[in-house]
């Protein structure tokens, strides 16, 4: 066996033969004659040297191989001495052409005349090697230098730099300035996040992020920089790019897509406001109520824009019909407002203000596997549901609400963990769907938003959330996990929601907010959204079922006893009957109807011990 030593020389030190292959190669000789003796002895020992067997000083009949180490000498004395290009490295080398045909009669091979033009003259525009090392060394010490500032005393070992979100230059052509701004607070946070294979660290963050701790993580005052007003950083822009009506089991809709100026995400809003297409929701709302309609879209985006692009961008009021050509058919009635002229301002009579009920807002996050494969692993799928629905059912003017309230109103058994409670009144869930608590109230039609953000898996993105997820199946909580992948336990903001909102001409006039999360309320208060009462959601499995929706009663009058003579079939039938009724509350989800299970329940639970929701733990579960 050679040793290391003199496999390396043989590449390194050219031998005699090398430099008669060379000197062949280069020579003015057109026709290529026998190598010479030593030549074929240089590759005949270095076979040798290879192990390959051969006796000594036996002639080969053939070259070396193309990958010895004489390779590379060939090639650059071919390069350095001829024109000839092969076919096959033709677009590859330093010259210029494309490797668009293998035969060489093709008029896209070089011409037999091609040697007669100068060569084109290839420079580099690299900087020397050794002064790309020094670069090289100078960032990464400086790298290292801020990276211990970041970590300072702590163990911690640090983990793939978390995504923070890109900056865009995005069609709103706003002044990189924002994107910088922002990245840099969130890339700050972001660097002092440490995953840790140490327990005590672990400890030691959890301990600070307890509910109980005096400095809480949780706490809306102390939470994510999603909720702290930072009245210096530039605003979110906001332009609504499309809209379009939707048909679904809780009525029609409109869909519009947002633009941003922070990120590439298409953050949607999903409007619910039956006056804009049904007639008798229009009669049956309080005069002058206003429809819910985005600034941003009716705006006329340019001089000379024509009414097919104002339609098919879904600047339209009323309801598009085929072969429509106006995008305003019936201006009197129902003028788009000018750019000019925002909603809010539009005046309305103090009784009508004071009369209507507010728009139900929903601020929803995106989570595929709730939503689109019904993972059960949390509520997101129902909660989308359950907004929807609860936003279109028709609502009992204020004054009658009020009076509702006031009779259901109960203090909340998880008050002390926020404030957003403290700020707002929380009726009972269940009041607004229930006419029949108060005969002679008169509905109207339900109206409000949801806003759907783009920000998967509380902020930190899909990817993360699986691996988080790996997390929990080891043990770990949904807070837990993500703090273990060096997030926060949620890294979500609103400031992006707050403008969608004011576009759609809802800051000024109050929301309803459908929400049992405290950060939200704070955080959209802190945008700017006037928010005049926190609607609860209370997790479907959660419910009670009400006297009919119990299997048990379905097919017995009241006073019956359980029909103990009933067959397996009849159970059966009873058991697809009750399926059927919870599939029918929860329309547009896999398997839809209420989502449930342990992992379920252990996911509610973190968040009403771990992040304060105000949702109340049935008592069976406590
Ligand atoms: N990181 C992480 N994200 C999750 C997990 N389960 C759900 N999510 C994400 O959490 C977001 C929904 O948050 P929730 O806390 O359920 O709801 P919320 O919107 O904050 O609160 P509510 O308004 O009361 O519903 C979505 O973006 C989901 O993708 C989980 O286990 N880990």
């Amino acid at each position: 066996m050679p040793s290391t030593r003199t496999m390396s020389q043989s590449h390194h030190s050219p031998t005699q033969g090398d430099l008669d292959v060379l000197s062949f190669l280069t020579s003015d000789s057109s026709t290529l004659g026998p190598l010479p003796s030593s030549a074929l002895s240089a590759s005949t020992s270095q076979t040798q040297v290879q192990g390959q067997g051969q006796e000594q000083g036996q002639r080969k009949k053939s070259l070396p191989r193309r990958d010895s180490p004489m390779d590379a000498l060939m090639i650059s004395a071919v390069i350095a001495g001829s024109e000839k290009i092969s076919r096959h490295h033709f677009g590859h080398g330093p010259r210029t052409g494309a490797y668009a045909s293998c035969d060489e009669s093709r008029p896209s091979s070089p011409s037999p005349s091609s040697h007669l033009q100068p060569r084109v003259a290839v420079r580099s525009t690299q900087a020397p090697r050794s002064e790309r090392l020094r670069l090289e060394a100078e960032s990464r010490a400086k790298a290292a230098a801020q990276q211990n500032q970041a970590s300072s005393s702590s163990s911690a070992i640090p983990i793939p730099q978390a995504r923070s979100p890109k900056m865009i230059t995005s069609p709103l052509s706003i002044s990189s300035s924002i994107g910088k701004d922002q990245n840099t607070l969130s890339s700050i946070s972001r660097s002092k996040r440490k995953m840790s294979i140490d327990p005590t660290p672990i400890s030691q963050t959890l301990q600070a992020a307890s509910p109980s701790s005096s400095s809480n993580y949780f706490h809306p005052k102390h939470s994510s920089p999603s909720i702290v007003p930072n009245s210096l950083a530039p605003r979110p822009r906001v332009k609504c790019m499309a809209r379009t009506r939707i048909p679904t089991p809780h009525g029609e809709l409109f869909l519009h897509l947002y633009h941003n100026s922070v990120d590439t995400k298409e953050h949607l809003a999903i409007v619910i406001d039956p006056i804009q297409l049904d007639p008798k929701a229009k009669k049956a709302a309080p005069k002058g109520r206003k429809e819910i309609r985005s600034a941003s879209l009716d705006a006329v985006w340019r001089e000379g824009e024509t009414e097919m692009e104002r339609l098919v961008r879904g600047a339209y009021t009323g309801r598009l019909l085929p072969g429509q050509t106006e995008s305003n058919p019936n201006p009197n009635q129902n003028p788009i407002p000018s750019p000019a002229v925002n909603q809010n301002d539009v005046e309305m009579s103090v009784e009508e203000v004071e009369e209507d009920v507010k728009p139900l807002v929903r601020i929803h996050s995106e989570c595929y596997t709730g939503e689109t494969i019904g993972s059960m692993r949390c509520d997101c799928g129902e909660q989308l549901d359950e907004a929807l629905r609860q936003i279109a059912l028709p609502q009992h003017l204020k004054s009658q609400i009020t009076q509702q309230f006031h009779q259901h109103a109960h203090p909340h058994p998880h008050q002390s963990h926020s404030t957003a409670e403290d700020i707002l009144p929380t009726p009972d869930p269940s009041r607004s769907s229930s006419p029949s608590t108060s005969p002679n109230a008169r509905s109207v039609p339900g109206r409000g938003v949801v806003i759907y953000l783009r920000q998967e898996g509380r902020g930190i993105g899909l990817l993360e959330k699986i691996r988080a997820y790996n997390l929990q199946d080891l043990g770990n909580d949904t807070v837990t996990a993500n703090l273990l992948l060096g997030h926060g336990a949620d890294e979500r903001k609103y400031d992006i929601a707050a403008e969608m909102l004011k576009d759609l001409g809802l800051s000024q006039g109050g929301i309803r907010l459908l929400t049992n999360n405290p950060e939200k309320v704070v955080g959209l208060q802190n945008e700017g959204i006037k928010i005049v009462e926190r609607v609860g959601m209370t997790p479907r499995d959660w419910q009670c079922p009400t006297q009919d929706e119990h299997p048990k009663h379905h097919h017995h009058d009241e006073g019956e006893g359980i029909d103990e003579d009933r067959t397996d079939d009849e159970d059966e039938k009873e058991k697809e009957f009750h399926d059927w009724r919870e599939r029918r509350a929860g329309v547009g989800l896999i398997g839809a109807g209420a989502a449930k299970g342990v992992e379920l329940e252990r996911y509610l639970r973190t968040k009403v011990e771990r992040m304060g929701h105000m949702i109340d733990i049935p008592e069976n579960l406590q």
